[in-house]
């Protein structure tokens, strides 16, 4: 290739070489170090002069230059152990108008701490990618937006908007509602519609982490901050969450310990990694939800009030289904024909008895409930239609428990003489066994409904998990 560039004098290259902070030698087709930059030198403590025109594998460690010389064949990221520091070598063959004429070569990394400082920010590039491929997939399920609530009736509608209207707020908003209403479907639809929708959204479900791990998994750990902690630490949930939303459910169930520092975080709007010394300035949205009741947990002193009044700036309450009835209709039919995707079905409709059913069940388990009902129904349906006996049992008594015990007090209101309720003396257990069974009952129950899901059932009776647990245990539910 001709070019009109001038061939650059001698001394120049040399400083060219001298300058570059990487170490870089050349040695002839012999092996014999022709050249040592600044560098090379500085880090085997030699001089150019003592260097120049001996064997390199005698002057650097474990040099494989003298190889490359003569097979002209290029090795390129190789570990070279030097004075004790692991180095990455990069070692090409030297040829000039077209003659192997030696070999020229440069490691990385002669400062371990340089090494170390490398090595931490591979460990943080992991650590975010794998955290970002988990929230990938869970987004491409679950990204949804305002649209995707379903509910027509008034008092639903209502919430829909005031939600809507305070997505673009920066405040925190405290969701609260019975379990299944759907309040995690709003907290993704409050950042997707608000300025932070290109950032992450980061759900946390603070009753299934470990009290222990809770603090490292919210603010991330230093590195060796404790037995088992990963090299290099691990950035925690908000500052992977910075500048989007760290939506924290089943906020009741945060330990009395860690209600403290996620309330500094707030206030100070930084965090301190477990094992560090440094605040980190994030800036993160919360949304917090919970299904519990706040304000009896304020009062019984098992959740800090100012904790409470930081996250509750805006409350939304989301109202259980069996308080908008208007709306099992509609949601049934929207999630028909979702499901019928799912099963590869087209048409299928419901009886007029069903909705009445539906419309007589209490709903504790809300949307996911029905969702459960309905995809049970689906899969095993062998017509068009879903007809009362293709309905749970427990659906199918709705209404007439409640028939009865109307009935009942009716009658005892009329005739008290009357009762149906049994007098006799056989009739009576002890208070004990009579409220064993009942708890026994209402797990099986709840147990039922959310699917054979323990931490949905426990949820919806209220409990916590390891209560729920124990009791099942008690009796012999597995
Ligand atoms: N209004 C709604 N429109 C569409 N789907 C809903 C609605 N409400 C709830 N769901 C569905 O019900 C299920 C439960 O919803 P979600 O997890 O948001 O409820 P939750 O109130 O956060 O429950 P929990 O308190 O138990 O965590 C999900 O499958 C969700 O898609």
């Amino acid at each position: 290739m001709k070019t009109n560039m001038k061939p650059l004098p001698y001394e120049w290259l040399l400083e060219v070489i001298n300058i570059s902070t990487l170490p870089t030698v050349i040695v002839d087709q012999e092996g014999l170090v022709y050249y040592l930059n600044k560098a090379y030198c500085d880090i085997l403590s030699v001089n150019l002069d003592d260097a120049i025109g001996q064997p390199v594998q005698e002057i650097i460690e474990n040099s494989r230059m003298h190889i490359v010389a003569k097979t002209g064949k290029e090795e390129l990221e190789d570990i070279q152990p030097i004075n004790g520091t692991v180095m990455i070598a990069n070692r090409y063959p030297l040829i000039i108008k077209g003659e192997l004429v030696g070999a020229v070569g440069t490691v990385m990394f002669p400062n371990p701490d340089d090494l170390r400082q490398y090595k931490n920010k591979v460990q943080q590039l992991i650590e975010e990618l794998k955290h970002t491929r988990t929230n990938t997939i869970k987004d491409l399920n679950s990204n949804y937006t305002f649209q995707d609530l379903m509910g027509s009736s008034p008092v639903f509608q209502s919430v829909k908007q005031f939600a809507e209207k305070v997505s673009g707020s920066d405040s925190s908003v405290l969701l609260t509602g019975e379990s299944g209403t759907g309040k995690e479907l709003f907290a993704h639809a409050i950042h997707n519609s608000s300025l932070r929708d290109k950032y992450p959204f980061i759900p946390v479900n603070c009753a299934s982490i470990p009290a222990d791990l809770l603090e490292s998994e919210l603010f991330g750990y230093e590195d060796g901050a404790f037995t088992g902690a990963k090299k290099g630490g691990k950035k925690g949930l908000f500052e992977i969450a910075n500048h989007g939303t760290v939506f924290l459910d089943e906020i009741g169930d945060m330990p009395f310990s860690m209600q403290s520092k996620l309330l500094r975080a707030l206030q100070e709007r930084e965090i301190k990694r477990v094992g560090g010394q440094n605040l980190v300035h994030v800036d993160v949205r919360i949304i917090a939800a919970t299904n519990r009741d706040l304000e009896k947990m304020v009062e019984d002193g098992s959740f800090r009030q100012d904790l409470y009044y930081r996250l509750n700036v805006i409350n939304i309450e989301v109202p259980p289904l069996r308080k908008r009835k208007e709306d099992i209709e509609f949601i049934t039919n929207k999630l028909i024909k979702k499901l019928e995707g799912k099963f590869y079905r087209q048409g299928t409709s419901i009886s007029s008895e069903v909705l009445e059913k539906f419309q007589q069940h209490s709903w504790p388990g809300n949307v996911r409930e029905l969702e459960n009902v309905l995809e049970r129904t689906l899969n095993v349906l062998d017509s068009q239609t879903i007809q009362v006996e293709h309905l749970p049992l427990y659906i199918r008594d709705a209404g007439d428990v409640e028939r009865r015990i109307n009935k009942a007090t009716r009658s005892e209101r009329n005739s008290p003489d009357k009762s149906p309720i049994d007098m006799s003396p056989d009739s009576v257990q002890p208070l004990k066994e009579t409220l064993a069974s009942a708890e026994k009952e209402a797990i099986k129950h709840a147990l039922s409904i959310a699917d054979g899901n323990k931490l949905t059932a426990a949820k919806m009776l209220g409990v916590g998990k390891t209560s729920f647990y124990e009791k099942c245990k008690r009796h012999g539910i597995n």
